[in-house]
C-alpha cells in the first residue's frame, strides 16, 4: 500500500452516491424499516447453510449445514481439499447458487431471499470480487475498468476516487493505458480496484495470486492485507496455496461440504501440514 496515497478508509466509505433505477438491497431495507447505507459495522454471516445438486434420487450436498461469520475488518482464507464445496460456498455468497436451507446476512440482508434484479444489485454494489483470470475488459482503459461497476449501477462516477484508488494499489500511472499494456501482477491490482470502488460490504478473491509469479503474489498478497488493516474492508480469500492463506487473520476449512475447523495466525507450514493431514483423510 503506498504510504499517503489520499485513500483512507473514511474516504473510501464516504463519497458514493447510490443510483434508483431498479429495487435495491437497501430498498429492501428501507421498505422494510431497516436502515439502508454502508455496513461496514455488521457481520457477513452464513448460517446453516445447505447446497444440493442432483434429483432425489441422485442427489449430492456439496455444502452441509454451514456457519460462518466475517466480522468487520477481518480476513478469513477458506481452504480445503477439490471438491470440498469452496467454490460452491462461494457461488451461495455470490447469489449464483440458491442454497437449500439456510442464511447468508450480507449488509444487514438475508441475500437467499432477494429475486435475479435484487442479486445482480447486489453483486454490482455489495460485494466485490477478484478471481485468478482478472476478468479486466480489453477494450476500457485502466479508469474505465476500475469505475466500470459504478457505471453499470447507475452511480456518479468521481474520477479523483478512481485516481485516489488506483494509486492507492499501485497502478496510478497506467489509468489510460489498455489491460493488455499491464503486467499480471499489475492486472490483478487494477481488479482489486475495480472490486474496491464501489465501497463493497464484503471482498471475495478466489485464488487471486494463482496466476502470478512469487514476486508479483507477494504484491498482491499485500494488497490483500492493507485492505484489510487500512482500508477497513473485510476479506474472504479461497485459495489452494498455504501461503496465501498465512496472510488471513483465520483459515476456515472445509471437507466433504462440510466445516472442518480453524486455524488462527497459523503459518505456512502449520497450514499446509493441516491442509494435507485433510486431504489425506477425505
Ligand atoms: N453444478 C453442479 N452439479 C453437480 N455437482 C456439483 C456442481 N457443482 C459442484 N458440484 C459438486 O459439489 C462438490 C463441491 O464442488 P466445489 O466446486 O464447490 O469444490 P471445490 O472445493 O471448489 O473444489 P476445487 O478445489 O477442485 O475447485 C464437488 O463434488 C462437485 O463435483
Amino acid at each position: 500500500m503506498r504510504a499517503g496515497a489520499g485513500v483512507t478508509a473514511g474516504r473510501v466509505r464516504g463519497g458514493l452516491c447510490r443510483g434508483h433505477r431498479e429495487p435495491t438491497v437497501d430498498d429492501v431495507k428501507a421498505h422494510r424499516g431497516e436502515h439502508p447505507g454502508n455496513h461496514a459495522d455488521q457481520a457477513v454471516t452464513v448460517s446453516g447453510l445447505s447446497k444440493s445438486f442432483g434429483t432425489d434420487t441422485t442427489r449430492f450436498w456439496a455444502l452441509t449445514d454451514i456457519e460462518l461469520t466475517v466480522a468487520p475488518r477481518s480476513f478469513t482464507a477458506i481452504m480445503g481439499p477439490s471438491g470440498s464445496g469452496k467454490t460452491t460456498l462461494l457461488n451461495c455468497l455470490l447469489g449464483l447458487e440458491k442454497p437449500d436451507t439456510g442464511s447468508i446476512r450480507i449488509g444487514g440482508t438475508d441475500i437467499t431471499g432477494l429475486d435475479e434484479t435484487q442479486l445482480a444489485e447486489m453483486r454490482r454494489s455489495h460485494v466485490g470480487v477478484v478471481f485468478q483470470s482478472y476478468n479486466l475488459i480489453p477494450s476500457l482503459t485502466v479508469a474505465d475498468n476500475i469505475s466500470l461497476p459504478l457505471r453499470l449501477a447507475g452511480r456518479r462516477i468521481d474520477r479523483g476516487r478512481v485516481r485516489d484508488l488506483a494509486e492507492t494499489v499501485g497502478v496510478g500511472a497506467t489509468l489510460e493505458r489498455r489491460p493488455a499494456q499491464l503486467s499480471g501482477g499489475q492486472q490483478q491490482r487494477v481488479a482489486f480496484a475495480r472490486a474496491l470502488v464501489t465501497d463493497p460490504e464484503l471482498i471475495v478473491a478466489d485464488e487471486p495470486t494463482g496466476a502470478l509469479d512469487t514476486a508479483s503474489s507477494d504484491v498482491v498478497l499485500g494488497l490483500l492485507r492493507s485492505i484489510v488493516t487500512d482500508l477497513g474492508q473485510r476479506v474472504l480469500l479461497v485459495t489452494h496455496d498455504p501461503r496465501a492463506a498465512a496472510v488471513a487473520d483465520r483459515v476456515v476449512f472445509l471437507r466433504d461440504g462440510r466445516r472442518h475447523g480453524e486455524l488462527r495466525g497459523a503459518d505456512e507450514g502449520r497450514i499446509a501440514a493441516t491442509l494435507t493431514d485433510l486431504g489425506q483423510r477425505s
